[in-house]
């Protein structure tokens, strides 16, 4: 699995922005293009940082096989773009622009424009694609309910960012029309043996638990109808055509037409999903993320529809995003007595997904007790500097610390490492699974040897 994430930037001084957003990131990027010549790298951690034409700076974690690791590579790219961040504002008060800079882990700006937060999942070559998308399509819609970023918009709060933004069920663009699951087939491995699920339906979570939830969900329904186990089915008539309809209804209520002419709420499909998933446990086995860990998902999981079922959030209002964020704004609208539109909610609303860890108001919150740890700031400090060691993302860290050693010059992406000199010299790797493999030592080898 991996998680693509890209930020929101911009630079603030006296109040109000200096720069443009694509001149912001590039002074964030300034010193990994002074070392790499290249604003498209990968990190000692073995992920990817990424900026494209634009503002939305990219990172994408290394490729992981357990939740949490998943969880610590997707939060060690918030600490690597902060502290890119500071010396970026370091870089502004030396040039006398100053100001300050922001990078926002969400999803929509403040003129609307969406970026995203893509997961990937590894699944058998065998599955065909479109059939198998369309299964997991309910829980793909409904999800929101149990990990939605929250939002206000037009003067009215939605559990979900990303559900206002996309527009079909399974298509392979990306951009124009904004399929919940991307079909392009570049499944960076064997690709006789896997494909890549690209989903591009989720918020970008700042809560750990509700992250958790998010990727676990989904990976045991995935598991689930990988093995065919029986798990319950609802035949959607129109997918897309609800998903709205669920953000803006935190009740669950939403009836969704089947194709068999029943109806069934959202709250249902997850309710049977996530009953599911808990006869899941007993009979998956226990490899990739720790049974342990999913079985913590799971109970999660069900504590929060039954808060959604009673309409008591006060459970679980310090794991879920958009129920922590929705309890802030409540109080500050009732402080106010002012309606969702006012400009102050939509400043909170901002301000909950700043990453700095001294400003940002979800880690204000959490330094406070008020949002639940999934993980630990050691953990998560780790993996900055160290890759999954359980993948072949080991293998790529290990290749680009000996180049980085070295001084030699090489080319990496997700399958391939490769060095230039004296001749070029590539080694495949297309079994993500894989973390040994004698040809990268070779290769490490061989640059040792041709060092000067
Ligand atoms: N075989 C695989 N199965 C599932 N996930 C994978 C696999 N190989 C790589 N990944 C993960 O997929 C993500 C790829 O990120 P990247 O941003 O490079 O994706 P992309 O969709 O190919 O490209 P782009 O964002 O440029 O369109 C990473 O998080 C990586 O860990
Ligand atoms: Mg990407």
């Amino acid at each position: 699995m991996g998680v693509e994430t890209e930020f929101g930037i911009t630079a603030v001084r006296d109040g109000s922005p200096v720069l443009s957003p694509e001149e912001v990131a590039r002074y964030l990027f300034r010193p990994v293009v002074a070392k790499h010549r290249s604003s498209n790298i990968f990190t000692p951690n073995a992920s990817r940082l990424y900026l494209d034409v634009g503002a939305h700076p990219e990172y994408a974690t290394a490729e992981c096989d357990s939740l949490t690791q998943l969880l610590n590579s997707d939060k060690a790219g918030e600490l690597i773009f902060d502290r890119l961040a500071v010396q970026a504002e370091a870089a502004l008060e030396r040039e006398r622009i100053g100001g300050e800079i922001y990078l926002f882990k969400n999803n929509v700006d403040s003129r609307g424009n969406s970026y995203g937060a893509h997961e990937n999942y590894l699944v058998g070559r065998a599955l065909a694609l479109k059939p198998f998308s369309l299964l997991l399509m309910p829980h793909l819609i409904t999800r929101q309910l149990i990990c939605g970023a929250g939002i206000i918009k037009n003067g009215r709060f939605l559990i979900s960012q990303r559900a206002d933004q996309v527009w079909e069920s399974v298509s392979s663009a990306t951009t124009r029309t904004r399929p919940i699951v991307n079909t392009r087939d570049e499944p960076h491995a064997d690709s006789h043996r896997f494909r890549r699920m690209h989903v591009i339906v989720g918020d970008s979570n700042m809560s750990e638990p509700t992250f958790a939830l998010k990727i676990g969900s989904t990976l045991l329904v995935l598991e689930m109808l990988e093995a065919g186990f029986d798990m319950p089915t609802f035949e959607l008539d129109n997918p897309i055509e609800y998903i709205r309809d669920i953000a803006a209804d935190p009740t669950g209520r939403t009836e969704l037409r089947l194709k068999d002419g029943t109806t069934a709420t959202a709250l249902d499909i997850q309710r049977e999903t996530c009953a599911a998933a808990r006869r899941w446990l007993s009979h998956r086995p226990d490899e990739g993320t720790p049974t342990a860990e999913l079985m913590g998902v799971v109970t999660l999981w069900e504590r929060v529809l039954y808060a959604i079922e009673t309409q008591d959030f006060s459970g679980v209002d310090r794991e879920v995003d958009w129920m922590i964020k929705l309890r802030l704004l409540t109080q500050f609208k009732e402080r106010l007595g002012c309606e969702w539109s006012h400009p102050k909610l939509a400043q909170i609303d901002l301000a909950y997904h700043d990453i700095r860890r001294t400003r940002g108001l979800f880690y204000l919150l959490q330094s406070k007790g008020l949002a639940t740890r999934w993980t630990t700031d050691e953990a998560i400090e780790a993996a900055v500097s160290t890759p999954p060691q359980t993948t072949r993302a080991t293998l790529r860290a290990r290749f680009l610390a000996a180049a980085d050693e070295l001084g030699a010059q090489v080319n990496v992406d997700w399958v391939h490492l490769k060095a230039n000199r004296p001749e070029p010299r590539t080694v495949a790797l297309p079994d993500p699974f894989s973390a040994s493999n004698e040809a990268v030592d070779d290769l490490i080898s061989y640059m040792i040897s041709h060092s000067d």
